[in-house]
């Protein structure tokens, strides 16, 4: 059975709350918007895809049962509580963007006299629930391009051995995942040899998310500290790198998981190929550089703390971004469903 992060059936909506795992596999209810707010501020759920869909369903249900009398205030009520999920967390660009379409969706709808109140709702929350699948459906794609682009450079039947950072799988998304996705493919292709994954302090996200849905699928890996990033490339003969995508500017300057850039820069000094996999709806057509994505700064406890225990000095001050922007002078390539792009081709898919 896959992992599932988001669990939705008959307008009920759970989640395995990530911040227990691997430890402990629990689902907890999501009865509406401030929950879904909560769970993604708190990082229960995480992950740019996994984020939109949990905070468009979390508003789906409240209006399959909301009382609201009219179309008007049922456009406004759509609109104020989209705004408001958007600011759960900053840098992840999959939240606006849904926002933004399911507004402008909540616009028409409401401008359009042959549509009634009921199929207006009926309209919005088939939309929401589309997002799964559609996801689901990217992530295939997205696995199905990276794996064969990386191959495309390995000679004969030769195998691979791929490093990835934080967690860009079925615990990220609706599914598959992104990433990990082509670590999949690479996987079902029997042309994978071993996976790298980095712990990625401090929430972990590899230690306790990748490396469980990586014994989970009986993939060969192991797991790394994220200092070793450079002795490793230096002693393991690295095929490539992949991650995900939080934020993707046109110009293909790219806003991961903080140590991204650092794994970035070592991946050139060591001539290993770096690859960015992440749908469409992580690349945001309106903004033309990594210059202008906002960095989320996050809780010094995420630092001095391991859950409950306190591993640093009481009084010490901490930096906690949990992004950096890698640039696109960095990336041999962002794999995407649609195919596999150079960055500099990146912006021509928008004209
Ligand atoms: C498939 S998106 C995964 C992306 O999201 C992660 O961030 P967070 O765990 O803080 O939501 C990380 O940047 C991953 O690459």
């Amino acid at each position: 059975m896959s992992l599932k992060a988001i669990k939705y059936e008959n307008h009920n909506l759970e989640i395995l709350d990530q911040l227990l795992l691997p430890a402990q596999s629990k689902y907890i209810n999501i009865k509406g918007v401030e929950d879904g707010w909560k769970a993604i501020n708190k990082m229960q759920v995480r992950g740019a895809p996994a984020i939109a869909i949990v905070g468009c369903l979390s508003l789906a249900i409240e209006i399959q049962n909301d009382k609201v009398e009219s179309k008007k205030d049922l456009r406004q009520d759509i609109e104020g509580k989209l705004n408001y999920l958007v600011s759960s967390r900053p840098t992840a660009v999959n939240m606006k963007k849904a926002a933004d379409e399911l507004i402008a969706l909540a616009n028409q709808l409401y401008k359009d006299e042959t549509v009634t109140i009921d199929a207006m709702k009926a309209k919005f929350i088939s939309n929401v629930e589309a997002m799964l699948e559609n996801d689901i459906a990217d992530n295939k794609a997205i696995g199905e391009n990276g794996a064969k682009e990386i191959l495309l450079k390995m000679p004969g039947d030769s195998l691979v051995r791929i490093l990835t950072h934080c967690n860009t799988g079925s615990l990220a998304t609706a599914g598959y995942g992104t990433a990990l996705g082509v670590i999949r493919s690479l996987h079902a292709m029997k042309r994978l040899e071993h996976v790298y994954c980095t712990e990625t302090r401090p929430y972990n996200q590899g230690a306790r998310l990748t490396a469980y849905e990586l014994v989970h699928d009986k993939i060969p890996a192991t797991l790394i500290v994220d200092s070793m990033v450079g002795a490793l490339m230096k002693q393991r003969n690295i095929s490539a790198v992949v991650v995900g995508a939080d934020r993707v500017a046109t110009n293909g300057d790219t806003a991961n998981k903080i140590g991204t850039y650092q794994i970035a820069v070592l991946a050139k000094f060591h001539g290993v190929p770096f690859y960015v996999a992440a749908p469409f709806t992580s690349i945001d057509k309106k903004i033309s550089s990594g210059d202008h994505i906002v960095i989320e700064e996050r809780p010094d406890r995420e630092v001095t703390h391991v859950g409950e225990h306190r591993i640093a000095a009481q009084g010490i001050s901490c930096w906690n971004p949990a992004f950096d922007i890698t640039p696109a002078s960095l990336i041999a390539g962002i794999i995407t469903e649609k195919g596999v792009f150079l960055p500099q081709q990146l912006k021509e898919q928008f004209n």
